[in-house]
């Protein structure tokens, strides 16, 4: 499979404080990555250099083996790259079309094709029922698949999902899981996830990796990293 997404040495220091140090990242077309890590690892960190929102300190970020580490946030949307923030960013008193509606305005699909994406786009993430509802009526779980269908809306290939699960009943919590494999599954979508459910981790059954003082600590399986020792001490407190 083609790499995506590779980072070399990246590194970020906030006046000192090493938030990030040297992290040597992969992910390929169609993967899916849970980042997981103690509060404080360096998660979103590393999140927002990927989605340009922080500037590395050191390090070189390549998007299809082209070197965006200098790309503003605008042009990294433009080459794929989107971040779904632990908060909504939805117009609340526009429907969920017309909120998908303008992330698909923003691309090149052509007038006649457009409401048929929107739907489209409501269906994978299960809102078609809702098409019409102002956002402000929709669940909490609901706003959250909205914001990752105007993520699919722009025509990201790599979602950067900062814990969506955040908030959310474990009903929502499972489609959530559902709905982000069957992106990468069913649409070639890559995923990196930030999430502290552990459960969540575990039902989603991607590769993980584990962050712990802003490096990697391990990388494995769900099963390979809740037996190691290490892991086991850092993150699952045993
Ligand atoms: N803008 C900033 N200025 C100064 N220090 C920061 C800034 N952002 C993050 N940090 C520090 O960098 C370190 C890593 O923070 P980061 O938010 O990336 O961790 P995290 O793993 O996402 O944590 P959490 O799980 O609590 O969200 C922390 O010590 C944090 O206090």
């Amino acid at each position: 499979m083609a790499v995506l997404l590779r980072t070399t040495g990246l590194s970020k220091n906030f006046r000192g404080l090493i938030a990030n140090k040297d992290i040597d990242f992969q992910l390929e077309a169609g993967q899916v990555r849970s980042v997981i890590g103690p509060n404080g690892a360096g998660k979103t960190t590393f999140i927002s250099m990927i989605s340009g929102h922080l500037a590395p300190s050191s390090g070189k970020i390549y998007y299809k083996e082209q070197d965006i580490t200098g790309l503003p946030v605008r042009k990294r949307a433009r080459v794929g790259i989107a971040r779904k923030f632990q908060t909504p960013s939805v117009f609340d008193n526009l429907t969920a079309y017309e909120n998908i509606e303008l992330a698909v305005l923003g691309t090149s699909t052509p007038r006649e094709r457009r409401e048929n994406r929107v739907l489209e786009v409501l269906d994978i993430v299960r809102l078609r029922e809702q098409r019409d509802t102002p956002v402000q009526f929709l669940s909490h779980g609901q706003r959250q698949w909205l914001e990752i269908g105007m993520l699919l809306g722009i025509e990201a290939e790599l979602l950067l999902l900062d814990e969506p699960t955040a908030g959310m009943t474990a009903a929502e919590t499972a489609a959530t899981g559902d709905l982000v494999k069957s992106l990468a599954r069913d649409r070639n979508l890559s995923i990196v996830i930030i999430e502290h459910d552990i459960n969540f981790i575990r039902d989603l059954q991607a590769p993980i990796t584990v962050l712990h003082l802003g490096q990697v600590l391990k990388e494995g399986s769900f099963e390979e990293l809740s037996n190691d020792p290490q892991v086991r001490e850092v993150y699952l407190g045993a």
